[in-house]
Protein backbone atom coordinates (compact mmCIF):
# COMPACT_ATOMS: atom_id res chain seq x y z
CA UNK A 1 0.00 0.00 0.00
CA UNK A 2 1.08 3.40 -0.10
CA UNK A 3 0.56 6.39 2.34
CA UNK A 4 1.49 10.21 1.79
CA UNK A 5 -0.09 13.91 2.16
CA UNK A 6 -0.83 15.89 -0.62
CA UNK A 7 0.14 19.24 0.95
CA UNK A 8 -0.63 21.32 -2.26
CA UNK A 9 -1.36 20.69 -5.77
CA UNK A 10 2.58 19.49 -6.74
CA UNK A 11 4.01 19.11 -2.63
CA UNK A 12 3.92 15.72 -1.42
CA UNK A 13 5.14 14.39 2.26
CA UNK A 14 6.41 10.91 1.25
CA UNK A 15 7.48 10.11 4.51
CA UNK A 16 7.13 6.77 6.76
CA UNK A 17 6.53 6.38 10.84
CA UNK A 18 9.08 4.72 12.81
CA UNK A 19 7.98 3.13 15.67
CA UNK A 20 10.73 0.00 15.79
CA UNK A 21 13.11 1.79 16.95
CA UNK A 22 13.82 2.04 21.16
CA UNK A 23 16.17 5.05 20.89
CA UNK A 24 16.93 7.99 18.37
CA UNK A 25 20.71 8.23 17.47
CA UNK A 26 20.91 4.81 19.99
CA UNK A 27 20.63 7.05 23.14
CA UNK A 28 17.02 8.96 23.21
CA UNK A 29 14.38 6.99 24.01
CA UNK A 30 11.20 7.49 21.82
CA UNK A 31 7.96 5.95 23.41
CA UNK A 32 5.90 7.23 20.85
CA UNK A 33 8.39 6.76 17.90
CA UNK A 34 9.52 9.10 14.89
CA UNK A 35 8.76 10.07 11.58
CA UNK A 36 11.36 10.38 8.60
CA UNK A 37 9.73 13.36 6.45
CA UNK A 38 11.04 13.33 2.90
CA UNK A 39 9.55 15.40 0.36
CA UNK A 40 8.21 15.14 -3.57
CA UNK A 41 7.63 18.59 -5.58
CA UNK A 42 6.07 17.43 -9.16
CA UNK A 43 6.73 20.56 -10.41
CA UNK A 44 8.24 20.64 -14.37
CA UNK A 45 10.99 18.82 -12.75
CA UNK A 46 10.49 15.91 -10.30
CA UNK A 47 12.17 17.15 -7.25
CA UNK A 48 12.58 14.47 -4.11
CA UNK A 49 14.04 16.18 -0.74
CA UNK A 50 16.28 13.80 1.27
CA UNK A 51 14.71 9.87 1.93
CA UNK A 52 14.56 7.99 4.87
CA UNK A 53 16.19 5.44 7.11
CA UNK A 54 16.51 2.70 4.59
CA UNK A 55 15.26 -0.24 6.91
CA UNK A 56 11.84 2.04 5.42
CA UNK A 57 12.51 1.12 2.17
CA UNK A 58 9.82 -0.43 0.82
CA UNK A 59 7.56 1.37 2.96
CA UNK A 60 9.09 4.40 1.60
CA UNK A 61 9.25 2.98 -2.34
CA UNK A 62 5.27 2.30 -2.44
CA UNK A 63 4.40 6.29 -1.31
CA UNK A 64 7.07 7.45 -3.52
CA UNK A 65 6.33 4.96 -6.31
CA UNK A 66 2.64 6.23 -6.03
CA UNK A 67 2.81 9.94 -6.08
CA UNK A 68 5.24 10.34 -8.59
CA UNK A 69 3.58 7.80 -11.11
CA UNK A 70 4.55 7.77 -14.51
CA UNK A 71 7.22 10.28 -13.38
CA UNK A 72 11.15 9.93 -12.98
CA UNK A 73 13.41 12.22 -10.45
CA UNK A 74 14.93 14.72 -12.18
CA UNK A 75 16.58 15.95 -8.90
CA UNK A 76 17.69 14.69 -5.09
CA UNK A 77 18.72 17.44 -2.53
CA UNK A 78 20.48 16.09 0.04
CA UNK A 79 19.56 18.82 2.91
CA UNK A 80 21.29 16.18 5.64
CA UNK A 81 23.98 13.41 5.39
CA UNK A 82 22.51 11.88 8.42
CA UNK A 83 22.13 8.37 8.14
CA UNK A 84 17.92 8.89 9.27
CA UNK A 85 17.37 10.48 5.59
CA UNK A 86 20.45 9.61 3.73
CA UNK A 87 20.78 6.19 3.75
CA UNK A 88 18.58 4.99 1.18
CA UNK A 89 19.87 7.36 -1.29
CA UNK A 90 21.99 5.51 -3.34
CA UNK A 91 18.72 2.64 -4.00
CA UNK A 92 17.38 5.69 -5.57
CA UNK A 93 19.30 6.91 -7.68
CA UNK A 94 19.25 3.61 -9.05
CA UNK A 95 16.06 3.41 -9.87
CA UNK A 96 16.52 6.93 -11.12
CA UNK A 97 19.19 6.68 -13.31
CA UNK A 98 19.15 10.04 -14.82
CA UNK A 99 18.30 11.93 -11.07
CA UNK A 100 21.26 14.34 -10.42
CA UNK A 101 22.08 14.49 -6.83
CA UNK A 102 21.41 18.07 -5.65
CA UNK A 103 24.24 19.08 -2.93
CA UNK A 104 27.88 21.38 -1.74
CA UNK A 105 30.96 20.41 -1.10
CA UNK A 106 30.12 19.00 2.33
CA UNK A 107 27.89 16.92 1.19
CA UNK A 108 29.94 15.17 -1.42
CA UNK A 109 32.64 14.21 1.02
CA UNK A 110 29.78 13.18 3.42
CA UNK A 111 28.17 10.94 0.51
CA UNK A 112 31.80 9.54 -0.41
CA UNK A 113 32.76 8.71 2.88
CA UNK A 114 29.07 6.70 3.65
CA UNK A 115 28.90 5.24 -0.30
CA UNK A 116 31.91 5.38 -1.63
CA UNK A 117 31.84 7.58 -5.26
CA UNK A 118 29.81 5.45 -7.73
CA UNK A 119 27.63 8.62 -8.30
CA UNK A 120 30.28 11.18 -8.94
CA UNK A 121 29.11 12.25 -12.08
CA UNK A 122 25.41 13.22 -10.80
CA UNK A 123 26.74 15.85 -8.59
CA UNK A 124 25.14 19.42 -9.06
CA UNK A 125 27.08 21.16 -6.53
CA UNK A 126 25.47 24.43 -5.44
CA UNK A 127 27.17 27.31 -3.18
CA UNK A 128 25.46 29.34 -0.61
CA UNK A 129 22.66 31.97 -1.98
CA UNK A 130 22.58 29.86 -5.00
CA UNK A 131 19.41 29.12 -6.99
CA UNK A 132 17.90 26.41 -9.34
CA UNK A 133 15.04 27.01 -11.37
CA UNK A 134 12.53 23.76 -11.48
CA UNK A 135 9.81 24.80 -13.19
CA UNK A 136 7.15 27.44 -11.37
CA UNK A 137 9.12 27.27 -8.57
CA UNK A 138 12.95 28.59 -8.06
CA UNK A 139 14.67 26.96 -4.78
CA UNK A 140 17.47 29.22 -3.25
CA UNK A 141 19.56 27.09 -0.85
CA UNK A 142 20.48 28.64 2.50
CA UNK A 143 23.79 26.68 3.99
CA UNK A 144 22.80 26.20 7.72
CA UNK A 145 26.42 24.73 8.56
CA UNK A 146 26.05 22.65 12.77
CA UNK A 147 22.13 23.51 12.26
CA UNK A 148 22.77 20.15 13.21
CA UNK A 149 25.90 18.54 11.02
CA UNK A 150 28.53 20.95 8.53
CA UNK A 151 26.94 20.33 5.42
CA UNK A 152 23.42 21.35 6.76
CA UNK A 153 21.34 23.43 4.13
CA UNK A 154 18.04 24.70 3.90
CA UNK A 155 16.04 25.51 0.54
CA UNK A 156 13.93 27.71 0.38
CA UNK A 157 11.45 27.80 -3.04
CA UNK A 158 10.15 30.79 -4.10
CA UNK A 159 6.72 30.08 -3.39
CA UNK A 160 7.76 29.93 0.65
CA UNK A 161 8.32 26.70 1.12
CA UNK A 162 11.14 26.26 3.35
CA UNK A 163 13.04 22.34 3.80
CA UNK A 164 14.39 23.20 7.21
CA UNK A 165 16.55 19.70 7.61
CA UNK A 166 16.69 18.36 11.27
CA UNK A 167 15.60 21.79 12.37
CA UNK A 168 11.94 22.25 13.46
CA UNK A 169 11.58 18.49 14.13
CA UNK A 170 10.24 16.66 16.64
CA UNK A 171 10.36 13.02 18.20
CA UNK A 172 7.13 11.40 17.86
CA UNK A 173 5.52 9.33 14.45
CA UNK A 174 3.08 11.27 12.87
CA UNK A 175 -0.36 10.15 14.56
CA UNK A 176 -2.78 11.91 11.81
CA UNK A 177 -1.94 15.35 12.40
CA UNK A 178 1.03 15.50 9.80
CA UNK A 179 0.41 19.29 10.24
CA UNK A 180 1.05 21.68 13.41
CA UNK A 181 -2.04 23.08 12.57
CA UNK A 182 -3.91 20.61 13.54
CA UNK A 183 -2.78 19.89 17.00
CA UNK A 184 -2.50 21.73 19.96
CA UNK A 185 1.17 23.02 19.94
CA UNK A 186 1.41 22.96 23.71
CA UNK A 187 -0.15 20.15 24.51
CA UNK A 188 1.03 17.67 21.80
CA UNK A 189 3.85 18.92 20.68
CA UNK A 190 6.30 21.15 22.37
CA UNK A 191 7.61 19.12 25.05
CA UNK A 192 9.33 16.55 22.70
CA UNK A 193 10.14 19.27 20.11
CA UNK A 194 11.85 20.96 22.75
CA UNK A 195 13.67 17.41 24.17
CA UNK A 196 14.51 16.97 20.30
CA UNK A 197 16.09 20.16 20.11
CA UNK A 198 17.98 20.60 23.29
CA UNK A 199 19.52 17.13 22.56
CA UNK A 200 20.36 16.45 19.43
CA UNK A 201 20.88 20.52 17.89
CA UNK A 202 21.31 22.00 21.71
CA UNK A 203 25.15 22.65 21.45
CA UNK A 204 25.02 24.29 17.80
CA UNK A 205 22.75 27.51 19.51
CA UNK A 206 25.02 30.26 18.01
CA UNK A 207 24.07 28.15 14.47
CA UNK A 208 20.44 28.43 14.71
CA UNK A 209 20.29 32.09 15.50
CA UNK A 210 22.48 32.60 12.88
CA UNK A 211 20.41 30.91 10.26
CA UNK A 212 16.53 32.49 12.06
CA UNK A 213 18.81 36.00 11.19
CA UNK A 214 19.86 34.81 7.40
CA UNK A 215 15.76 33.63 6.91
CA UNK A 216 14.66 37.70 8.46
CA UNK A 217 12.84 38.90 5.82
CA UNK A 218 12.36 36.15 3.81
CA UNK A 219 8.44 35.21 2.99
CA UNK A 220 8.42 31.81 4.63
CA UNK A 221 4.64 30.12 4.36
CA UNK A 222 5.44 26.52 5.35
CA UNK A 223 8.39 24.62 7.44
CA UNK A 224 8.99 21.60 6.20
CA UNK A 225 11.11 19.48 8.91
CA UNK A 226 12.56 15.91 8.39
CA UNK A 227 10.86 15.07 11.51
CA UNK A 228 7.64 15.71 12.98
CA UNK A 229 4.55 17.14 11.47
CA UNK A 230 4.82 20.58 8.93
CA UNK A 231 4.12 24.03 9.80
CA UNK A 232 1.84 25.91 7.47
CA UNK A 233 -0.11 28.02 9.83
CA UNK A 234 1.38 31.81 10.01
CA UNK A 235 0.83 32.13 13.97
CA UNK A 236 2.35 28.36 14.37
CA UNK A 237 5.18 28.76 12.21
CA UNK A 238 5.62 32.14 14.20
CA UNK A 239 5.67 30.69 17.70
CA UNK A 240 8.02 27.86 16.84
CA UNK A 241 10.64 30.26 15.47
CA UNK A 242 10.13 32.33 18.76
CA UNK A 243 11.09 28.75 20.80
CA UNK A 244 14.20 28.17 18.20
CA UNK A 245 15.05 31.80 19.63
CA UNK A 246 14.83 30.77 23.01
CA UNK A 247 16.78 27.51 23.29
CA UNK A 248 19.31 28.83 20.36
CA UNK A 249 20.32 31.61 22.91
CA UNK A 250 20.50 29.39 25.72
CA UNK A 251 17.67 31.22 27.35
CA UNK A 252 15.21 29.72 29.66
CA UNK A 253 11.64 29.60 28.94
CA UNK A 254 9.71 30.00 32.51
CA UNK A 255 10.61 30.83 36.13
CA UNK A 256 10.72 27.32 37.32
CA UNK A 257 13.32 24.51 39.26
CA UNK A 258 14.81 22.14 38.16
CA UNK A 259 15.92 19.75 40.99
CA UNK A 260 18.01 16.30 40.15
CA UNK A 261 18.85 14.25 42.16
CA UNK A 262 20.81 11.52 43.44
CA UNK A 263 19.88 9.19 46.68
CA UNK A 264 21.39 5.71 47.35
CA UNK A 265 19.40 5.44 50.73
CA UNK A 266 17.01 8.19 50.52
CA UNK A 267 18.32 10.91 52.63
CA UNK A 268 19.02 13.18 50.15
CA UNK A 269 16.24 12.82 48.44
CA UNK A 270 14.19 13.44 51.58
CA UNK A 271 16.37 17.13 51.66
CA UNK A 272 15.49 17.36 47.88
CA UNK A 273 11.74 16.54 48.44
CA UNK A 274 11.72 20.18 51.27
CA UNK A 275 13.57 21.83 49.60
CA UNK A 276 10.79 21.66 46.68
CA UNK A 277 7.85 21.86 49.65
CA UNK A 278 9.42 24.60 50.90
CA UNK A 279 9.69 26.22 46.85
CA UNK A 280 6.32 25.33 46.68
CA UNK A 281 5.39 27.83 50.15
CA UNK A 282 7.32 30.34 48.40
CA UNK A 283 4.93 31.05 45.88
CA UNK A 284 6.63 28.83 43.51
CA UNK A 285 4.72 27.13 40.40
CA UNK A 286 7.27 24.99 38.15
CA UNK A 287 9.22 22.35 40.28
CA UNK A 288 10.08 19.31 38.65
CA UNK A 289 11.82 16.98 40.27
CA UNK A 290 14.22 14.26 38.57
CA UNK A 291 15.84 10.95 39.97
CA UNK A 292 19.07 11.06 37.63
CA UNK A 293 19.15 6.99 38.18
CA UNK A 294 15.32 6.63 37.19
CA UNK A 295 15.18 9.04 34.09
CA UNK A 296 16.60 9.29 30.60
CA UNK A 297 18.83 11.93 30.80
CA UNK A 298 17.12 13.39 27.57
CA UNK A 299 14.03 14.42 29.91
CA UNK A 300 15.70 15.93 32.75
CA UNK A 301 17.81 17.98 30.42
CA UNK A 302 15.25 19.20 27.98
CA UNK A 303 13.45 20.37 31.89
CA UNK A 304 17.12 22.40 32.74
CA UNK A 305 16.90 24.45 29.33
CA UNK A 306 13.32 25.26 29.87
CA UNK A 307 13.37 26.64 33.62
CA UNK A 308 15.39 29.55 35.20
CA UNK A 309 16.81 27.47 38.06
CA UNK A 310 18.61 24.19 38.34
CA UNK A 311 19.59 22.70 41.61
CA UNK A 312 21.71 19.30 41.87
CA UNK A 313 22.60 16.93 44.68
CA UNK A 314 26.55 16.14 44.75
CA UNK A 315 26.49 12.86 46.76
CA UNK A 316 29.62 11.31 47.97
CA UNK A 317 30.34 7.43 46.18
CA UNK A 318 34.05 6.02 47.09
CA UNK A 319 35.45 9.69 47.61
CA UNK A 320 34.18 10.78 44.01
CA UNK A 321 30.64 11.87 42.88
CA UNK A 322 27.90 9.55 42.56
CA UNK A 323 28.56 8.08 38.69
CA UNK A 324 25.28 9.05 37.85
CA UNK A 325 25.12 12.47 38.67
CA UNK A 326 28.61 12.84 37.20
CA UNK A 327 27.66 11.02 33.73
CA UNK A 328 24.29 12.83 33.71
CA UNK A 329 26.17 16.57 34.38
CA UNK A 330 28.99 15.76 31.57
CA UNK A 331 25.86 15.29 29.13
CA UNK A 332 23.86 18.32 30.25
CA UNK A 333 27.19 20.48 30.15
CA UNK A 334 27.52 18.55 25.79
CA UNK A 335 24.08 20.57 25.50
CA UNK A 336 25.40 23.74 26.09
CA UNK A 337 23.66 24.11 29.17
CA UNK A 338 24.00 28.10 30.28
CA UNK A 339 23.36 31.04 32.17
CA UNK A 340 20.99 29.32 34.72
CA UNK A 341 21.05 29.72 38.46
CA UNK A 342 22.38 27.01 40.19
CA UNK A 343 22.16 25.87 44.04
CA UNK A 344 23.49 22.93 45.68
CA UNK A 345 22.65 20.30 48.39
CA UNK A 346 25.93 17.26 48.58
CA UNK A 347 25.89 14.85 50.86
CA UNK A 348 28.78 13.10 52.68
CA UNK A 349 29.65 10.29 55.55
CA UNK A 350 33.05 10.66 55.48
CA UNK A 351 34.58 12.25 52.46
CA UNK A 352 35.13 13.27 49.30
CA UNK A 353 35.60 15.45 46.18
CA UNK A 354 31.71 14.91 44.50
CA UNK A 355 30.74 18.35 45.51
CA UNK A 356 34.23 19.91 43.74
CA UNK A 357 34.13 17.49 40.87
CA UNK A 358 30.29 18.24 40.00
CA UNK A 359 31.91 22.35 39.97
CA UNK A 360 34.31 21.40 37.52
CA UNK A 361 32.31 19.64 34.57
CA UNK A 362 29.56 22.81 35.21
CA UNK A 363 33.10 25.22 34.79
CA UNK A 364 31.91 26.52 31.48
CA UNK A 365 28.44 26.49 31.65
CA UNK A 366 28.79 30.02 33.98
CA UNK A 367 26.19 29.50 36.24
CA UNK A 368 25.06 31.73 39.00
CA UNK A 369 24.84 30.23 42.31
CA UNK A 370 22.01 31.32 44.16
CA UNK A 371 22.02 30.03 48.12
CA UNK A 372 24.54 28.57 50.21
CA UNK A 373 25.72 24.93 49.52
CA UNK A 374 23.83 22.85 52.29
CA UNK A 375 26.01 19.79 52.91
CA UNK A 376 24.37 16.99 54.52
CA UNK A 377 26.51 14.67 57.18
CA UNK A 378 24.48 11.58 55.88
CA UNK A 379 20.50 12.99 57.08
CA UNK A 380 18.82 15.74 57.31
CA UNK A 381 18.87 17.57 61.24
CA UNK A 382 17.00 20.71 62.00
CA UNK A 383 19.97 22.84 61.40
CA UNK A 384 19.61 21.71 57.93
CA UNK A 385 16.18 21.90 57.57
CA UNK A 386 16.03 25.35 58.53
CA UNK A 387 19.16 25.97 56.17
CA UNK A 388 16.78 24.83 53.56
CA UNK A 389 13.85 27.07 54.07
CA UNK A 390 16.59 29.82 53.31
CA UNK A 391 17.65 28.69 50.13
CA UNK A 392 13.89 28.31 49.34
CA UNK A 393 13.30 31.73 49.70
CA UNK A 394 16.88 32.94 47.82
CA UNK A 395 15.50 30.54 45.01
CA UNK A 396 12.20 31.92 44.98
CA UNK A 397 13.31 35.48 45.49
CA UNK A 398 15.73 35.20 42.54
CA UNK A 399 12.87 34.46 40.33
CA UNK A 400 11.36 38.02 40.74
C1 LIG B 1 28.65 2.53 48.11
C2 LIG B 1 28.71 3.80 48.87
C3 LIG B 1 29.85 4.56 48.82
C4 LIG B 1 29.94 5.74 49.55
N1 LIG B 1 31.09 6.47 49.49
C5 LIG B 1 31.20 7.58 50.27
C6 LIG B 1 32.40 8.33 50.30
O1 LIG B 1 33.38 8.03 49.63
N2 LIG B 1 32.46 9.43 51.08
C7 LIG B 1 31.42 9.80 51.86
O2 LIG B 1 31.51 10.81 52.54
N3 LIG B 1 30.25 9.13 51.82
C8 LIG B 1 30.12 8.03 51.06
N4 LIG B 1 28.95 7.34 51.03
C9 LIG B 1 27.81 7.87 51.80
C10 LIG B 1 26.90 8.75 50.92
O3 LIG B 1 27.58 9.80 50.31
C11 LIG B 1 25.70 9.35 51.68
O4 LIG B 1 26.18 10.12 52.74
C12 LIG B 1 24.77 8.29 52.17
O5 LIG B 1 24.57 7.33 51.20
C13 LIG B 1 23.42 8.88 52.60
O6 LIG B 1 22.74 9.46 51.53
P1 LIG B 1 21.56 8.75 50.73
O7 LIG B 1 20.64 8.13 51.70
O8 LIG B 1 20.92 9.85 49.95
O9 LIG B 1 22.19 7.70 49.85
C14 LIG B 1 28.84 6.18 50.32
C15 LIG B 1 27.67 5.40 50.35
C16 LIG B 1 27.60 4.24 49.62
C17 LIG B 1 26.33 3.43 49.69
Amino acid sequence: MFFYQQLENDLYRIGVNDRRTARFENMFPMPDGVSYNSYLIKDEKKVLFDTVDASFINDFYSNLNHALGEDKLDYLVITHMEPDHSSAINMVLKDHPDCKLVGNKKTFQFLEQFFGDEFKDRYLEVKNGETLEIGKRTLEFIFAPMVHWPEVMFVLSSEGELFSADAFGTFGAIEGHYSSDLIDMDRAFIDEARRYYINIVGKQGRSVIAILKKLEGKEVKMILPLHGPIHRQKDKIEYFIEKYKTWGSFESEEDGVLIAYSSMYGNTEEAADMLAYELSENGVKNIHIYDVSEYDYSYIISDAHKFSNFVYTAINYNTDLYPRMDAFLRELVCTGFQNRKVSVITNMSWGGRAEKIAEEILESSKLEKIGETISLKSSLDEEKVGEIKELAKAIADSMK
